[in-house]
């Protein structure tokens, strides 16, 4: 993985709301030029507002050059060369450049040497029909965070090859993606200590990306200082909430006086520290934010529990196809106009067809988080509304899964597939250093 370290990280992007509707998607890179004078990196995409705009430039031609055309007599042609040759076909309602209809013959030699022209190509596979890149050969991926935190680590798990882009918030990320200055997103969800990120449920409902897999990454936490800084010196912690959160107990038994402060990342906070030459304040972060800010370790491992995991997932403008040849996970929000009453019945349509859930959250209805249920005789009852997010195992290629959500709709009010994606199925390895 290739990390982009930026002066600073990616601010928010975001055209007006009433501008956004009326643009197509590489007018809305080039209105991003114009929103983007804060941004400017010192390697990687560039230094200066001119390299931002080439590289914005770049990224608006390749949305043009993977535009169907329109009109096939003119226009942009796609992939570059054919014209009107280019085949499009549509896989799953997703368009792709490839022609389903017709088996490639092949051309040239066999692979004992005789030459065949009648002899069919391998046949496409499922790889062949996946998007590919948009610039070069490689993926950029938006995360939260400075280089050296943990979510600049998860995109490397999920794409080893990618060139990391660090974004200032959560929802800077989902812009990236949505504006094509990034191909994926990656954001936490869940830690096993700390719980669900609750803000990247909220933000996954408000933006219209595809979660496209996931990652487990094991959270490994060190305390760190300016090097020479005694732990006795120590009267401040300053972390991302869910670093404090997951390392709460071990600071106690440490017998650290010191006040928690939280900041967006845990990175950060060491380049914070660093930046500032505040001799009183150790962060927690992981051993590469130390190298990378030259920080000492003060105390390693800190986390609670050696088995410290945070849940990934990865986004993107299009959902990949499901398949059924390797386990799968699906993720979906709903909601109903009679709140909670319904949940029994949602959930039977998994249990009835076996399908295992591995994850319930439920987050405040936005729209209407609160129902009055009027009784002349006794008052008004105010019940709390809710979105509920589900996670289970299964493909949406799969029958079961298939018709466990044709029931739930009949149930719900509101229905929506955030994503089939392969599970994480890396073996297990605990939280170790890196
Ligand atoms: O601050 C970071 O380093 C992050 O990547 C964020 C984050 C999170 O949001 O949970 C990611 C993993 C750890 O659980 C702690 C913090």
């Amino acid at each position: 993985m290739q990390a982009i370290s930026p002066s600073s990280p990616l601010k928010s992007l975001v055209p007006t709301r009433r501008r956004l509707a009326r643009l197509t998607p590489n007018k809305l890179i080039l209105h991003c030029i114009y929103r983007s004078d804060s941004v400017h990196f010192s390697n990687g995409v560039g230094s200066s507002r001119a390299d931002w705009q080439s590289s914005c430039a770049i990224l608006a031609s390749k949305v043009v050059s993977q535009q169907q055309p329109t009109d096939i007599s003119g226009g942009d042609s796609v992939g570059g060369g054919g014209g009107g040759g280019d085949h499009v076909a549509a896989v799953n309602g997703h368009k792709t450049s490839i022609d389903l209809n017709l088996i490639p013959l092949n051309k040239g030699s066999t692979d004992d040497g005789n030459s065949s022209n009648n002899k069919p190509m391998k046949p496409l596979t499922i790889t062949d029909l996946s998007p590919a890149p948009m610039h070069g050969s490689q993926l950029r991926v938006a995360y939260q965070g400075v280089p050296g935190a943990y979510s600049e680590a998860a995109a490397g798990k999920a794409y080893p090859n990618c060139e990391a882009i660090p974004c200032d918030q959560f929802e800077v990320a989902f812009q990236a993606v949505e504006l094509w200055i990034a191909d994926r997103a990656v954001l936490p969800v869940e830690n096993s200590l700390g719980g669900s990120i609750h803000r990247n449920y909220d933000l996954l409902l408000r933006h219209r990306l595809h979660i496209v897999g996931e990652v487990q990454l094991p959270v490994h936490h060190c305390l760190l200082a300016l090097p020479g800084v005694r732990k006795e010196y120590i009267t401040r912690v300053i972390s991302h909430p869910q670093a404090l959160a997951q390392c709460e107990l071990t600071l106690t038994k440490l017998g650290l006086q010191a006040a928690r402060e939280a900041v967006d990342d845990t990175a950060g906070a060491a380049e914070y520290i660093a930046a500032n030459n505040l001799r009183d304040t150790a962060a927690i972060a992981s051993a590469r934010a130390a190298e990378l800010y030259g920080m000492q370790i003060l105390a390693d491992g800190i986390q609670d529990d050696s088995s410290n995991v945070t849940r990934f997932v990865m986004l993107a403008r299009e959902p990949i196809i499901p398949r059924t040849d390797r386990p799968f996970k699906t993720s979906i929000v709903f909601a109903h106009d009679k709140g909670t009453s319904v949940l029994f019945k949602v959930l039977s349509a998994f249990a009835f067809r076996n399908i295992s859930l591995t994850k319930i959250e439920s987050r405040p209805h936005r729209n209407r988080p609160i129902r009055l249920v009027d009784d002349a005789n006794v008052g008004t009852a105010k019940h709390f509304e809710y979105m509920f997010y589900v996670d289970f195992e299964a493909s949406m290629a799969e029958v079961r899964a298939q018709n466990a959500l044709a029931e739930v709709q009949e149930f719900t009010s509101f229905l929506r597939v955030l994503g089939s994606y392969p599970m994480d199925m890396t073996p297990w390895c605990p939280s170790r250093g890196d």
